[in-house]
């Protein structure tokens, strides 16, 4: 009974081009490059797991992944469903559209780390860790025994090594998440049972034939 969690991370978004902070007002959607990468990754998904059957798709719903999420959707005949759970920062409402170079500067919270936010308002990396988390294993628990694609932020990749592999919340080590990149674990063992199961990392941050921005 193998359960397989795909994590893909947005195509190339207008936020990101524009350096400005990308929360459900902010977010542009894709650039015609990450629409083509988000075709590609449906392309590259339906025929990596042709032969698993029913295949749930997820995504934040922030509008780049929304967007990721369509054509990888409409590949494998689901509707994908939209889980706030899956989202980057929860960024306040007074932030979202500003250029992130000015939130992160202007709005910085002296001291800001693990527990306290970085910036004014915004979740801590712990709140952002146990959100993302508790989604996955949500998600994992659900679809145990099938292969769910989960489309996401860079946090959201991350994310799965604290549901998945138990990292602490303060890893000692940083992770690298190019757009429209997959990233897998599978297990053998209940994702429901306890103790928790043994997670398998079978590929991270793959961007098939794309060349690295
Ligand atoms: O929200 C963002 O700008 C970033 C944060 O790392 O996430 P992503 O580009 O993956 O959406």
């Amino acid at each position: 009974m193998r359960t397989r969690l795909i994590f893909v991370r947005h195509g190339e978004s207008v936020h990101q081009l524009e350096g400005i902070v990308g929360g459900p007002r902010g977010c542009r959607g894709l650039t015609a490059l990450g629409h083509e990468q988000a075709h590609d990754l449906a392309n590259r998904l339906t025929s990596d797991v042709a032969a698993d059957g029913p295949v749930a798709v997820y995504s934040s719903v922030l509008r780049r992944a929304v967007e990721t999420a369509q054509p990888i959707g409409a590949a494998f005949g689901v509707r994908p469903v939209a889980d706030c759970g899956l989202c980057t920062w929860h960024t306040p409402p007074y932030a979202d559209g500003l250029p992130t170079a000015r939130f992160r500067t202007e709005h910085a919270v002296p001291g800001g780390g693990v527990f306290r936010p970085f910036e004014e308002g915004n979740e801590s990396w712990a709140e952002l860790v146990v959100r993302v988390s508790r989604a996955i294993m949500e998600i994992a628990h659900r679809h145990r025994g099938s292969t769910v694609v989960l489309v996401g932020h860079s946090e959201t990749v991350e994310g799965a090594f604290h549901a998945l592999a138990a990292q602490p919340v303060f890893r000692a080590f940083d992770l690298d998440v190019p757009p429209a990149s997959i990233t897998e674990w599978t297990t053998d063992h209940d994702p429901g049972g306890w103790p928790p199961a043994r997670w398998t990392l079978r590929r991270f941050a793959d961007i098939g034939g794309w060349t690295r921005g």
